[in-house]
């Protein structure tokens, strides 16, 4: 079995922080967890005076995930912040305030939405891989993960820790593999923003799009939660999108709900930038043969009768999941692998196609 993020969640649960008390997890020390290949990263921010006298919490964490791991195969650091971090007072999830029409958001050149009609297509999959594969050819790419029923980008993409808001004004978002996330799933607890209702999930978006500090950005993607739904209509309605890339599978229940999403956009005059289909075909492992478990091929059918462009196909593929699941994509775990190369090839068409 291989070694999991949760696995190693579970081991640095055991190490405690001497200042509270509580685990490292709990205090929040952990930053940028990476659990690629059996390896082992991450960082411990401590306070500045802490400094050295966290060592032996460091080291003890090393020793508790390397019985995981194996020696060597563990590497952590230690990081102190100059001065304590004011705790960040925001309160997300409050009401929209009132702006006249779409903005464009400061620093971000572009807004890509990913969509799908349906959820458990493969959306938050393919928006994290589709962000490395931009940003390995160059690309600033930041992600924001607006999923707010499920907020998954944070474990894709393996990272942990609430964002800091330094003035309580601005959030600074968090990276990993070369990606600028924010995620509503980093600034609350996991199943409180499931309970919210339509103003508030508005409120929490607008407030990642104006208030976190994107930088200078290529390119932003918004993994949007599945369907036609509150959040959808309330990005296009406060920021400028440039356009929109509708998910599905090749079912044709799932294609008959992303076809809802194309409408929906259509309505919204958000320009549909194409079609990925996921799940399009599964090669086993074993013998090579490659078959059509949800069918194959009907993304890109609906795409050419709707004159719009499909921009690729991803396989079903074990190593795609278990990629996700331990924090690393596989754009990032497997970078020279078909399946990685299927991310790419998207990636390589919107920048050939000039749309980022
Ligand atoms: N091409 C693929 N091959 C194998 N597993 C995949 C693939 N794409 C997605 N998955 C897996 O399917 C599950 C659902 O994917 P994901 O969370 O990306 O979907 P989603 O459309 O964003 O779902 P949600 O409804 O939560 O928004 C995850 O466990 C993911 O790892």
């Amino acid at each position: 079995m291989s070694l999991t993020r949760e696995d190693v969640l579970a081991a640095l649960r055991t190490i405690s922080d001497p200042a509270t008390g509580k685990s490292i997890i709990e205090a929040d020390l952990v930053r940028a967890l990476t659990v690629e290949d059996g390896r082992v990263r991450f960082v411990i921010e401590v306070a500045a005076e802490q400094g050295k006298a966290m060592e032996p919490v460091r080291l003890a964490a090393v020793e508790a995930v390397e019985k995981l791991a194996g020696s060597g195969n563990v590497s952590a650091l230690l990081t102190a912040h100059a001065a304590p971090k004011a705790p960040p007072d925001l309160k997300v999830g409050r009401h929209p305030t009132p702006q006249a029409g779409p903005q464009k958001v400061a620093g971000v050149n572009r807004i890509i939405a990913v969509a799908s009609g349906k959820g458990g297509v493969g959306k938050s999959t393919v928006s994290a891989n589709l962000a490395v594969a931009l940003a390995a050819e160059g690309k600033r790419v930041g992600l924001l993960d607006a999923d707010v029923y499920g907020p998954s980008q944070p474990r894709m993409l393996g990272i942990s820790g609430r964002p800091a808001s330094p003035d309580g004004k601005t959030i600074l978002p968090l990276r990993n593999h070369g990606v600028t996330l924010m995620s509503i799933g980093l600034m609350v607890k996991e199943d409180e923003a499931v309970v919210w209702r339509g103003p508030m999930l508005m409120g929490a978006l607008q407030q990642m799009l104006g208030q976190v500090q994107w930088g200078q950005l290529d390119v932003l993607i918004v993994d949007l939660p599945p369907g036609t739904g509150d959040v959808q209509m309330t990005l296009s309605q406060k920021a400028e999108v440039t356009g929109a890339i509708v998910v599905s599978t090749p079912q044709d229940i799932a294609l008959l709900d992303a076809r809802k999403a194309l409408n929906m956009f259509d309505k919204m005059n958000v320009p549909v930038l194409g079609m990925i289909e996921n799940m399009s075909s599964y090669t086993c492992p074993n013998c090579g043969h490659e078959a059509h478990i949800f069918g194959h091929g009907g993304a890109k059918a609906d795409a050419e009768r709707l004159d719009l462009p499909f921009l690729g196909e991803i396989p079903l593929d074990l190593d795609i999941r278990l990629a996700s699941d331990g924090g690393a994509p596989i754009t990032v775990s497997k970078p020279d692998g078909p399946q990685a190369g299927a991310f790419r090839t998207i990636a390589r068409k919107l920048i050939d196609g000039g749309i980022i």
